[in-house]
């Protein structure tokens, strides 16, 4: 099974070719895959998907000829991933699947169109922000926050520290995060907001991964919150430093749009033997746990059986 390595700033993800759909990707697999001990490591798993092959795009058959399967580290399936559709849209482009310019990529979050040059950053529509009933009580980093819930297309809480600069930022303890479950029955991704003299500085702990370098999704819904708190709306654009770099948010009355790099890393064949190890015995999926080994936000990985079957292991050459 051939893979793909390539990251956004700092969020890395495993990019599957998989043009037919034959690839079955249980969540012990793509657990097994973003382990960075065990297997090749990565934030997140990208299958690269023609809508026609995928049951989940069939509504946008007419639209969009691609489809992100995007999944967290911990085998969960998620909307959206900013960083991820850039770096998919980067590598539809570097395999001759596309044409450098502009791509509309079917998500779960629905249709995203992309702007890929033939070098350098990538820009994404990434929608328009919807903002939540707030705040919220979240606990992170040792203190309760009044956060500020918005989704782009996946569900953010945003928390201010105003009192704080960069450098206590990098110097937070970003551990699990306390949240209403009440409120985030799927779970959330939190980001911790510091203002800097060019817009803002964050870091985040991702729902089904942890702590990541970077999260496009929230730094649009970082950018966004900020706006509208500091100067009420759009329209606006926002620098946002991540540990894994920057990343730049247009908010206009129509949508936002997310602007960065997108690097392909590596290109590799995941050997058989591996496969037939990560497999394990039928029901070997039994709960989701993120790389650091503790339980993620318990999110049931939707569509996802407990090991490859037969059709897989076949599909994967094993
Ligand atoms: N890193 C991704 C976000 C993944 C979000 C995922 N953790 C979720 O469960 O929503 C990004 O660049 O937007």
């Amino acid at each position: 099974m051939r893979y793909v390595k390539g990251h956004g700033t700092g969020n890395d993800f495993v990019i599957l070719p998989d043009a037919d759909g034959d690839l079955e990707l249980p969540a012990a697999l793509v657990r097994a895959l973003c382990h960075r001990g065990t297997g090749i490591g990565a934030d997140g798993v990208l299958r690269v998907v023609l809508s026609a092959a995928e049951p989940a795009a069939e509504q946008f058959r007419g639209e969009a000829r691609w489809f992100m399967d995007y999944r967290n580290a911990d085998g969960s399936v998620a909307e959206m991933c900013g960083n991820g559709i850039r770096v998919f849209a980067r590598y539809l482009v570097d395999a001759g699947y596309e044409a450098a310019g502009t791509l509309l990529i079917a998500t779960r979050a629905g249709l995203r169109t992309v702007e890929v040059p033939p070098a350098g950053d990538v820009s994404v529509d990434m929608g328009p922000p919807e903002f939540a009933p707030g705040p919220v009580p979240v606990t992170v980093v040792g203190r309760e926050f009044a956060a500020v819930p918005v989704s782009m297309g996946n569900p953010h809480a945003v928390c201010f520290a105003d009192d704080l600069g960069p450098a206590q930022l990098a110097g937070l303890d970003l551990r699990a995060p306390v949240y209403p479950a009440e409120i985030f029955a799927d779970g959330v991704n939190v980001e911790v907001v510091v203002p800097t003299p060019g817009g803002v500085a964050m870091r985040v702990f991702e729902r089904g991964v942890g702590e990541t370098a970077s999260c496009g999704t929230g730094a649009c819904a970082v950018a966004v919150a900020w706006a509208a708190r500091e100067g009420g709306g759009p329209p606006a654009e926002v620098q946002v430093d991540l540990p894994g770099g920057r990343l730049t948010v247009g908010w206009d009355e129509r949508t936002v749009v997310l602007r960065g790099p997108a690097v392909l890393v590596s290109d590799g064949v995941l050997r058989p033997e591996w496969l037939r190890l990560v497999a394990g015995p039928p029901g070997a999926d039994a709960a989701a746990t993120d790389p650091a080994g503790t339980d993620a936000a318990g999110r049931e990985a939707a569509g996802t059986e407990a090991a490859p079957s037969a059709a897989g292991r076949a599909a994967a050459g094993v």
